[in-house]
């Protein structure tokens, strides 16, 4: 089986898929130079794929967001996690440097190194892609370990804003086999994860708190909210929501009826066995400054209030 990751090789995107292959047997990694070209494989039934979705800093990945929910025959059927560790790359020869180039979402991440050095930044494919076309007067930020590959000179080691940054990647295979696999979770009683979209097709006051009323009175955890436009028609959205549950357990089969009967359209964009997150206590949240925080102000929790 095809296991499309957005490439060149040692992309984010490829430690991923490395992950994805030491438990899916007879699997063959093949690159793809775009997300595009990536889908339109799985929309094929050609294969299944990776696909970067969430960064523990720079949030979703937008473009990749909007993709999933217009795709016609795409599912996600597992998440993965990857740290993020970026090196600064140059080239042996290289000249005065002006320029950093990585994938947007890389860029993003590394403001400091860019802001320090007064680099102009420049949008690449992929991080790795940045590597494989790099010029003398560019600094590429990519993956730890690639220096060999692209033969590059490493400038800089770590060079990310945020230790401790991760990217979750979706493992997406055709609907068929998503539902197929679905099944093999429902026997085995696995606990999930699920992705919904749901675009409210009646506007008007509380449709956001009616939509969520639903998911709290059917006592399903919700662990993501958020809105993506639909593109080019004003004041429309679609809400994609993660949630600690399957489609087939009675408090979301109930949670999906009573959407659908409020008229609002659904799609399930995603199912996956869940793995315990790590919790981290309020104490040591790195929350912004001028705030109250209710376990360290005494004055908020006490009697002056
Ligand atoms: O895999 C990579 O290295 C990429 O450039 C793709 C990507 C996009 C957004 C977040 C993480 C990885």
């Amino acid at each position: 089986m095809k296991l499309y990751y957005l490439g060149p090789l040692g992309s984010f995107t490829y430690q991923a898929a490395l992950q994805v292959s030491a438990y899916v047997p007879d699997v063959q990694l093949a690159s793809c130079g775009t997300e595009r070209e990536l889908l339109d494989h799985i929309e094929r039934g050609e294969g299944q794929g990776i696909l970067a979705w969430e960064n523990n800093v720079e949030g979703y990945v937008a473009p990749n967001l909007d993709k999933l929910i217009d795709a016609h025959n795409v599912a996600g059927i597992g998440r993965i996690s990857v740290d993020v560790i970026f090196d600064a790359y140059v080239c042996p020869d290289h000249t005065e440097l002006t320029e950093v180039t990585a994938h947007p979402h890389g860029l993003a991440q590394c403001l400091n190194f860019t802001q320090e050095r007064g680099l102009r930044p420049v949008p690449a494919h992929s991080n790795t892609a940045a590597c494989e076309n790099l010029e003398a007067h560019q600094v590429a930020l990519a993956p730890r370990g690639n220096a060999e590959r692209f033969a590059l000179d490493v400038y800089a080691q770590g060079v990310q804003d945020y230790s401790g940054a991760h990217t979750d990647f979706l493992h997406l295979a055709s609907r068929d086999d998503a539902l197929r696999l679905s099944g093999v979770l429902r026997e085995n009683n696995a606990a999930c994860e699920s992705i919904l979209t749901v675009i409210p097709l009646y506007t008007g006051p509380g449709v956001i708190a009616n939509l969520l009323d639903v998911f709290r009175d059917n006592g399903v955890n919700m662990t993501s909210l958020i809105s993506r436009p639909i593109k080019a028609v004003d004041g429309t959205y679609s809400f994609i929501i993660t949630l600690d549950a399957a489609p087939w357990d009675a408090s979301m089969s109930h949670v999906l009826d009573e959407v659908r009967a409020h008229g609002d359209w659904v799609k399930i964009l995603a199912v996956y066995p869940r793995y315990e997150v790590q919790k981290i206590p309020v104490v040591d949240w790195n929350l912004p400054h001028l705030g109250v925080n209710p376990m360290l102000d005494m004055s908020y929790a006490g009697e002056e209030r």
